[in-house]
């Protein structure tokens, strides 16, 4: 167990990298490139890697469903940090390649809806081809597989490469999501400004099930700030929720929220409760008025998790 490893897509270039590099503590990790998102949490889990950066919506392209599929299945992971990415893509190619020689472009999946536009009224005839990351599309073109790609303008010199067009994204400042994420552990204290992330399961399918799930949040005055379903594999119309709310889990309204989400449905999964990385716009609590003081949520906590992170 390496307890000072973090992995990210890569290659290197990649934006996750460059998320993972605007942590204050990246200096003093060892920052290492895995193969996909689901490698780079594997690690996670098999004790390899202490965190694990990984890209989890995207402003222009809704959530990257890898990201949310790997934090609501298989062994629970916890959420404790996230970084808010601003976009910038550019066309990648070898020196002396022009717009006409390219036939083929290469990008990460997330990449092509951001560019899209540009893509149609720029290379109307080239052929996308999918690519692992946008710094692999970059690593590909440089041998000579693709003619282009979409990748970070900072991903050109690791590749030997020229930026034959930059900030081409359709939609103005493109923002990508990332989360570090690690094997479920101490929650981080409090700080005044902070989310809780969790997974739910609609309980039975009756009318009004969505709306008593959300009203554990509206009665407690707690602002949600994402909600996300994703099927859960059972069955046509089965699925499950991806939800982020203000606050920590120390706050008491948090953790009852919490607890009633428990009482009224089949599952619930803990994802994390830690700083946001949004300058929002709503007041915030003030650090250290918190309700329940960190060893009393910790003592939470570790009665309701069954020790998996599961509630
Ligand atoms: O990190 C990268 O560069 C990636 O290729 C991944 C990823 C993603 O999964 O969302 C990251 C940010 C961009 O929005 C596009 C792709």
């Amino acid at each position: 167990m390496s307890a000072t490893r973090y992995t990210y897509l890569g290659p290197a270039g990649t934006f996750t990298e460059a998320a993972l590099r605007t942590l204050p503590e990246a200096g003093t990790r060892e920052l290492t490139p895995v193969a996909s998102v689901s490698a780079a949490l594997d690690a996670v889990r098999a004790g390899e890697a202490a965190g694990a950066m990984v890209a989890i919506e995207n402003s222009v392209d809704g959530a990257v469903t890898t990201t949310s599929d790997e934090l609501i299945n298989g062994s629970p992971l916890m959420i404790y940090r996230e970084v808010l990415l601003p976009i910038s893509f550019a066309v990648l190619v070898r020196p002396g390649t022009s717009l006409p020689d390219v036939k083929t472009v290469s990008g990460h999946p997330v990449a092509q809806p951001q560019v899209r536009h540009w893509l149609a009224a720029n290379l109307p005839d080239a052929q996308w081809e999918s690519a692992a990351s946008n710094a692999e599309a970059a690593r590909l073109v440089q041998d000579g597989r693709y003619d282009a790609a979409v990748a970070g303008a900072f991903a050109a010199e690791l590749y030997g490469l020229e930026v034959l067009s930059d900030e081409i994204h359709d939609v103005a400042s493109p923002t990508t999501r990332f989360v570090l994420a690690g094997r479920p552990g101490r929650v981080s204290s409090a700080t005044g400004w902070d989310k809780t992330s969790m997974v739910v399961w609609l309980p039975e399918d009756h009318p009004g099930a969505l709306l008593e799930l959300l009203q554990e949040f509206a009665v407690r005055g707690i602002n949600l700030m994402r909600i996300e379903s994703r099927p859960t594999g059972e069955g046509m119309g089965n699925y499950c929720f991806l939800i982020d709310c203000e606050g920590h889990l120390s706050e008491r309204r948090v953790s009852e929220a919490l607890m009633g989400l428990k009482r009224i449905c089949p599952q619930v999964r803990f994802l994390g409760s830690y700083p946001r990385a949004d300058q929002g716009t709503s007041a915030p609590l003030r650090a250290g008025t918190s309700d329940l003081d960190f060893a009393n949520a910790a003592d939470w906590l570790s009665r309701c998790l069954d020790g998996r992170g599961e509630l």
